[in-house]
Parts: structure tokens; C-alpha cells; sequence
């Protein structure tokens, strides 16, 4: 493995946050008068052993910062350097977590490996409808309300960048939407962001998980990015603000895409030592010509908004100052037309290249799977987490 990959991703992984969460022997396990025991505490700390399914690194973080304020308290060790990223961001999420009483983050735990169990227990990807109610999503908000279901992503902080979980997530509120009752489903972002795109800190791995997690995202991808090519009802993309990689590729899958004068589009690809993703390197050329779809894609242009619907991508731009009021009262006329008329349209419309969408889809995510285990990837990845360098 080349040597910058190996600086890059030492240390933190599912096996490191497994061995950090060992219980120790003197722990004793009398019940508590509040929360959880200690006794469950040290239940969930062994069912975190024989978790099959790695929860992403947000859960691993949160998981060891309460494991180690219930434990130890208060964070009061020396902080990591700057450069130590993954020592670094665990010893963030524990100082974050101030006093935190030890007895309250036994119980967070408890209850987080207990939340981790009942996904992984599931044999299908996909859980029945009454399960996915009652867990909920942690990555989105999903409403459904006048015929419209919205689902809304939901970590503003970190422009709504999209991590494993999450693409997860989305997966199972696309197919709860396309059996639900309602006529139009909506994407959008919380906060001043529509979507940074992959969470970079996915990349945030040990060198010897590297092939495997590569392959993993590629499943993860052509999975994803296969949940939009054969999405059956009208799909409605609502750009709140700037996106950036698979967020602005996957808008050509959509049938509408309303965006605020605040949004921008921007696929830095190469500047990431990535291709393209989402069927765009196909969708792009043919919707605006090779010649735009090279600025973008290859070159990684930014677009204003009023540049992407001259392009073709976008179906409308509206002044940030009215745009929620003016799109949600389009979108609420629109889904008062005939369910079925539309349903019906729309798969007309998109049928013709469904195949041939699957087929750039699987070959894209191929690529990409060699591509995140390149040096150039790598090091744009950890420029990126060092803060050398921004978009
Ligand atoms: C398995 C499927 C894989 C599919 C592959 C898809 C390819 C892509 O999507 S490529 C695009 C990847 N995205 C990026 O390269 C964007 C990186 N982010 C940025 O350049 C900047 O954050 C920004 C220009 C989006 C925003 O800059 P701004 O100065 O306004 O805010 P920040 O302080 O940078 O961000 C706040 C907070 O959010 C974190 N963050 C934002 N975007 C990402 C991201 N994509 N990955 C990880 N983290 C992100 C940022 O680090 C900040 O976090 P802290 O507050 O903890 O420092």
C-alpha cells in the first residue's frame, strides 16, 4: 500500500473502537439506582463485539466517547496534534461531551449499541414499514404531508455531507416513499447547504481495510445511485444552496429540479483524484454536450444556478428571499394531478434508458472503487482533512 495512504488512515477502525471498549475485569455489576446497570453496560460493550455490520465512523465516535466518559469521566487528557486526525476526533467527541454524569453515558451507550443491534439483526436490507417507523432515521427528517413526502437531509453543521449511514437512509426513504401514498417526492437539505456531497471523512480508514472498504463503497454506490435510475413515482430535487459532487451528478435522475439564486454546482472530481459518479459521465454529455459536461466533470467548474439551468440542469431558479414559499406552493398544486397520470408518465419517460443507466452505473462505481485506493485520491482526501486545502 503506498506510503501516504498509510499516514493518512492509521489507526482508526471498527477492530480499534472494539479493542478500546474492553470492560475491565474489576468492573463490578451491581445495578444502578438510575439508567442502565452495569451490568448492561458491560452486555452492550460484548454485543459490540459481535456487531457484523460497521455502524460508520460517526456511531464509532459517539460510541467511544460515552464508553469512555462512562468509564473514566470528564475528558481531561492532552489534546492530539493536529495532524494525529484520528486520535484527534476521538478525542473531540469525548471533550464534547463536557460532565456528562457517568451514569448518563452508560445509558447512551447502552442505548446506542442497542439501536446498532436491532438494524443489524435485520436479515434484508430493507426493513418492513413498522420497523422503519419506530427506528426512525438519524441522518434525515422524513415528512409526509398534501400528497408530498419530503425527505430532508439532516446534518447542517456538516453540509448535510453524506455518510454511510446516510446514503443508507436514504435508500430505505426512497423505497418507503415509493410505496406510500403520495403522489411527489421531494429531496432537500437542511440549513445553507443542499449537499457538500461524500463525506470525506468515509475515507478515514486503516491501510489494510482499504481494498474491502473500496469495495464496499462501490457496492454501496451502484446501490444508491440504482435506488434514483428506478425510482417510480415524480422525483423533485429542491437545491436549497451550493452542492457539490454526488449531489449535483445524481440531479440529472431527477424529473424536477427547483433551485434557490443561492445554490452552486460543482463537481471537483479530479481535484479529489476521483471520476464521476451517478451515471453523470454518460447523462451530463448528453444533456448540455461533451464540451460543457468536460468543464464540469473534468475540469471541476463551478456553476451559478442560473448557469446550470442554461445547462439544462436544473429546471428553475427562484430568489433565495421567496424560494421555499414559491417551489412548496408549485409543488402542492402539482401534487393534486392524477397519482397515477403521473406515475405513468414518468416511467415512460424514463424506461427508454433504464438498462443502459444500470449498466453506466455499475461501471462507474467499478472505477471509482480503483480510484479510492490511489495515492491522488489519498491525498487529496487528507489535504482536505488537515485543512490544507478547501474547495
Ligand atoms: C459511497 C459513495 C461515494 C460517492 C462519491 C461521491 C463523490 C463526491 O461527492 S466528491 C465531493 C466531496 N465533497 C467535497 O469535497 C466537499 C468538501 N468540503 C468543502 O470543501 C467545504 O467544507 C465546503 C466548501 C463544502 C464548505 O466550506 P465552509 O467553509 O463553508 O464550511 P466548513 O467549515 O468547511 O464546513 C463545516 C463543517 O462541515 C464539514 N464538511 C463539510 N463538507 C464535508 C465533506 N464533504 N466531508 C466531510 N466533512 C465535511 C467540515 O469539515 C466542517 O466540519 P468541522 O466543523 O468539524 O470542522
Amino acid at each position: 500500500m503506498a506510503g501516504v495512504t498509510g499516514r493518512l488512515v492509521r489507526g482508526w477502525c471498527l477492530r480499534a473502537v472494539r479493542s478500546s471498549l474492553q470492560v475491565p475485569a474489576q468492573l463490578h455489576m451491581s445495578k444502578t439506582a438510575m439508567g442502565a446497570s452495569q451490568k448492561d453496560f458491560e452486555s452492550a460493550v460484548n454485543q459490540m463485539k459481535l456487531l457484523k455490520k460497521d455502524p460508520g465512523n460517526e456511531v464509532k465516535l459517539k460510541l467511544y466517547a460515552h464508553y469512555k466518559q462512562a468509564t473514566e469521566g470528564p475528558c481531561n487528557t492532552p489534546k492530539p496534534a493536529v495532524f494525529d486526525l484520528i486520535n484527534k476526533a476521538k478525542w473531540d467527541a469525548w471533550n464534547a461531551l463536557g460532565n456528562l454524569p457517568k451514569e448518563t453515558a452508560r445509558q447512551n451507550y447502552v442505548d446506542l449499541v442497542s439501536g446498532l443491534s436491532s438494524s443489524s439483526d435485520s436479515s434484508s436490507q430493507v426493513k418492513p414499514e413498522a420497523d422503519r417507523k419506530q427506528a426512525g432515521y438519524e441522518t434525515l427528517v422524513m415528512t409526509s404531508e398534501d400528497g408530498i413526502t419530503k425527505i430532508m437531509l439532516n446534518r447542517p453543521t456538516k453540509m448535510n455531507a453524506l455518510t454511510t449511514q446516510m446514503y443508507q437512509e436514504i435508500m430505505l426513504a426512497l423505497e418507503a416513499a415509493s410505496k406510500d401514498d403520495s403522489t411527489i417526492t421531494v429531496l432537500t437539505g437542511n440549513g445553507s447547504y443542499f449537499s457538500s456531497g461524500n463525506d470525506l471523512t468515509n475515507f478515514v480508514i486503516s491501510p489494510d481495510e482499504l481494498e474491502e472498504r473500496a469495495r464496499r463503497g462501490a457496492i454501496l454506490l451502484r446501490d444508491f445511485v440504482g435506488c434514483f435510475i428506478d425510482f417510480p413515482k415524480p422525483l423533485v430535487a429542491v437545491v436549497n444552496g451550493p452542492a457539490v459532487g454526488i449531489s449535483v451528478t445524481i440531479l440529472r435522475l431527477f424529473d424536477l429540479v427547483y433551485a434557490s439564486d443561492r445554490a452552486t454546482f460543482h463537481t471537483p472530481f479530479s481535484h479529489l483524484g476521483q471520476t464521476p459518479e451517478a451515471c453523470s459521465s454518460y447523462t451530463f454529455p448528453s444533456l448540455m454536450g461533451p464540451a460543457k459536461a468536460a468543464e464540469m466533470l473534468i475540469f471541476g467548474k463551478k456553476l451559478t444556478a442560473a448557469e446550470a439551468c442554461a445547462r439544462g440542469l436544473v429546471t428553475e431558479v427562484f430568489p433565495d428571499s421567496t424560494f421555499q414559499k414559491e417551489v412548496w406552493t408549485r409543488l402542492k398544486a402539482y401534487s393534486k394531478l392524477p397519482r397515477n397520470a403521473l406515475r405513468i408518465s414518468k416511467q415512460m419517460i424514463r424506461n427508454h434508458e433504464k438498462e443502459k443507466l444500470h449498466a453506466i452505473n455499475a461501471e462507474e462505481s467499478r472505477i471509482l472503487q480503483e480510484r479510492w485506493q490511489s495515492d491522488e485520491c489519498m491525498n487529496a482526501i487528507m489535504n482536505f482533512l488537515s485543512r490544507k486545502a478547501k474547495l
